[in-house]
């Protein structure tokens, strides 16, 4: 079969080139074009030999799986020279256009060994291998894609020129976060694990759960309120005292049933791992919908978190590299029950990093880049506020716990029927 790269030939001189170049935002764009052309200013200052790998495969859970362990199988095979950076190409403005893989800067003394193991990268399916050579001038840097032969050599097949690209607007991955990082509907999100079935057996469990009844449009008789927050804004606290002050019925997305399974879905890439969220909210919204015909429900964490954290983790750097304000990706799916009221807990991180060691218990990977990565944090949090159907309300969880009850529970008196 031929590569499905290949066929993105005809479109390469069209494609923008991102090179991530740290987790700040800063981003190296170029295009190609076939007449010999000076180079973007930022590449002239490269020295080292330098490649790119891309994931272009026809089946997409495949892709995902290989790209997110890419990486690693870069690191270990490649000389410790090696500098690798994330690299997506995409279309500008195309939905579903970007394909992402890595950029190397290769400063080692054996780049035998570095062509060697791109040569076998290079006769997978799924993967595009590219040289970039300098020109003698120092100013024009030409890219070679590797043909797929058998041929372990740089089997040059077309020569193209980099060239400076228009800065985009958006973060390149916004072109491909619905139905791969945030899922809109029940019915793409159970796409992903039907497809998944053969290569995690776990995903027929988890499908087995989820419902097929449409409960959003179904108006609960009690009030559902939704407490949000990144880890130890106090939810815990919060949903258990508002349980006992109400009479309310406590619940959680994901929900108790997929424990046995989160773990499984936690080492998968986002593809599927958004996807198990998301289902979690929709066997979530059949037990509220359930529970609050006879008392008033409170859920912690829902939809803002799988949106949410989904978002802020497909883009790097500062706020202004999300989605911005009022995009359709912070919308509400419109097949999932709407709670009355959602409360979001904010604290400022030095009393939430206080509060985190005061617990003494282990973080969660994407909890220790939260306190690694103080962006990545305030992208969360932006990405919570910007969520809409309903738009959350923020609280400062600062003051004493009892205060902060006293606070959400005139929020809920003034939204809610009680
Ligand atoms: N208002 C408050 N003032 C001081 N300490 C608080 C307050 N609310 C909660 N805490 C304490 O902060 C820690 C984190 O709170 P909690 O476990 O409720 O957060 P969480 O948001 O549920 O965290 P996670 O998402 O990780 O489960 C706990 O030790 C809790 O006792
Ligand atoms: N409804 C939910 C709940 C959780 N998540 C994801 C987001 C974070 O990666 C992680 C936080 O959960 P915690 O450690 O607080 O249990 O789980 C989600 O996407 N959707």
């Amino acid at each position: 079969m031929a590569k499905r790269s290949m066929s993105l030939l005809g479109q390469w001189s069209s494609r923008v080139f991102s090179i991530d170049l740290d987790k700040r935002g800063a981003l190296l764009n170029f295009a190609l074009t076939e007449k010999p052309q000076q180079a973007p200013e930022k590449f002239r200052n490269i020295q080292e030999r330098c490649y790119s790998v891309l994931v272009c495969g026809d089946d997409r859970i495949q892709s995902a799986r290989f790209y997110f362990g890419l990486e690693d199988l870069l690191r270990n095979e490649l000389p410790a020279e090696c500098e690798l950076l994330p690299v997506s190409s995409y279309l500008p403005h195309v939905k579903d256009s970007l394909i992402r893989g890595y950029f190397l800067k290769d400063a080692s003394e054996c780049p035998s060994l570095t062509r060697r193991v791109l040569g076998a990268l290079g006769l997978s399916e799924q993967v595009q291998v590219c040289s970039y050579l300098r020109g003698p001038d120092g100013g024009r840097w030409s890219q070679q894609l590797w043909s797929g032969s058998e041929n372990q050599n740089m089997d040059v097949s077309k020569t193209c020129y980099v060239v400076p690209s228009e800065e985009a607007n958006y973060h390149p991955s916004v072109l491909n976060m619905e139905n791969s990082d945030v899922f809109y509907c029940r019915a793409e999100a159970c796409k992903v694990l039907q497809e998944s079935c053969d290569i995690i057996p776990e995903s027929r469990a988890v499908l087995e759960l989820v419902g097929k009844t449409d409960a959003s449009r179904h108006s609960p008789d009690f009030p559902v309120v939704v407490i949000e927050g990144l880890d130890a804004t106090g939810k815990t606290t919060m949903t258990e005292s508002l349980r006992e002050a109400l009479g309310a019925r406590l619940l959680r997305s994901p929900p108790q049933c997929l424990s046995p399974w989160r773990a499984v879905f936690d080492r998968e890439p986002p593809l599927i791992r958004r996807a198990f969220y998301a289902l979690g909210n929709y066997i979530t919204a059949e037990q509220m919908g359930k529970e609050a015909s006879q008392a008033p429900v409170i859920v912690d964490r829902y939809w803002h978190s799988t949106a949410s954290y989904a978002i802020a983790t497909a883009v790097s750097g500062p706020v202004s590299s999300l989605p911005p304000e009022g995009s359709p990706l912070y919308r509400w799916p419109p097949d999932l029950l709407q709670p009355s009221l959602v409360v979001l807990l904010t604290l400022d991180p030095q009393e939430r990093k206080r509060r985190l060691e005061a617990r003494g218990q282990g973080q969660t990977d994407e909890e220790q880049e939260l306190d690694h990565n103080l962006l990545f944090r305030l992208r969360v949090e932006e990405a919570y506020r910007r969520v809409r159907g309903p738009a959350c309300v923020v609280v400062d969880a600062g003051p004493s716990a009892d205060k902060v009850l006293q606070q959400v529970l005139l929020l809920i008196k003034e939204h809610c029927r009680l």
